[in-house]
């Protein structure tokens, strides 16, 4: 499952001299075994590669291949797809971030770990483009969205509970001192984050989102424990580079699933809820 991230459609398209394609992948990788086991938890990674000056015809022809590839495969891995071929192998060695949990963190994530492992089968479906319902234009009220953040922004009661204490622990992977604001983001970004609640983020949003967008394009692997917010931490990452004023495809997010992708989109809704840009599957 893959999703684009382009910016909406303008009149006028300007050439980008720079006009690569971001690849995002999120899935648990056979390397966080040991990990897994020593831990007694998942531990998600996410990666992020810039691809040097991708043509539409190429793109098209890695998604067309992907949809084929998920009709035909029960589950392709990720690192299999065509489009992730296209990735030109980083001059250096991309920078590993991995956050390891306190024994509190894995006391209290004990008792969250059957729902988070427990795995489901897919049942191969026809490709249809998902629309997600929140997708909106750029210009919103802030009535907007709440049905949204209820359903994928916030979680539970629980979840919102326990994200909130561990924010305030400094030993919790939650724990941050920096601000969003000072990520050189997008301030209509920064708009759908406060209106998230978030305001400041997690230790692996701190620690990959300058490396991902700073100036030097460096690709990347993170992993910490399920929860931490990979998620939100890739989506920011794949923001930061898109180029407003092109109206063609810039990133695409690769999962190993469509839940998890219905559910990154339901993410992406809610971060872009100031942001114009359209998303397809
Ligand atoms: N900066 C933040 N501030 C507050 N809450 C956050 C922040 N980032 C993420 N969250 C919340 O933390 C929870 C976990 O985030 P997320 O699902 O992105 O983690 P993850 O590491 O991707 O998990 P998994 O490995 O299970 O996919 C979600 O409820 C999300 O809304």
């Amino acid at each position: 499952m893959s999703w684009l991230f382009g910016a909406e459609p303008s009149p006028a398209e300007p050439e980008s001299k720079d006009s690569g394609v971001i690849e995002v992948t999120d899935a648990p990788t056979d390397a966080n075994e040991g990990m897994l086991s020593e831990l007694g938890r998942p531990i998600g990674a996410i990666s992020f590669a810039h691809t040097a000056a991708a043509s539409e015809a190429q793109l098209t022809e890695s998604l067309t291949n992907l949809s084929v590839k998920k009709e035909g495969e029960k589950e392709a891995p990720a690192t299999a797809t065509p489009a992730a071929t296209e990735t030109k192998a980083p001059e250096t060695a991309a920078p590993v971030v991995t956050l390891k949990k306190t024994a509190a963190e894995a006391e209290a994530e004990a008792e969250a770990t059957p729902a988070k492992t427990k795995t489901e089968e897919v049942t191969a479906a026809p490709h249809v483009p998902y629309v997600p319902k929140g997708h909106v234009p750029a210009v919103l009220t802030d009535e907007l969205n709440d049905e949204f953040l209820e359903l994928y922004g916030k979680g539970t009661p629980d979840n919102e509970v326990r994200v909130s204490v561990q924010r305030n622990d400094p030993n919790s992977p939650l724990y941050s001192m920096t601000s969003f604001s000072d990520l050189n983001l997008d301030p209509s970004v920064l708009r759908g984050l406060a209106k998230m609640g978030f305001l400041t983020p997690t230790k692996i949003q701190e620690q990959c989102l300058p490396l991902m967008l700073g100036d030097k394009r460096e690709n990347l692997v993170g992993q910490s424990q399920s929860g931490t917010g990979k998620t939100v931490a890739f989506l920011l990452g794949m923001l930061g580079r898109i180029d407003w004023s092109l109206r063609k495809v810039q990133c695409i997010c690769i999962l190993p699933t469509r839940d998890l992708a219905m559910q990154v989109g339901g993410v992406y809704v809610c971060v872009c809820v100031y942001v114009c840009v359209c998303v397809d599957s």
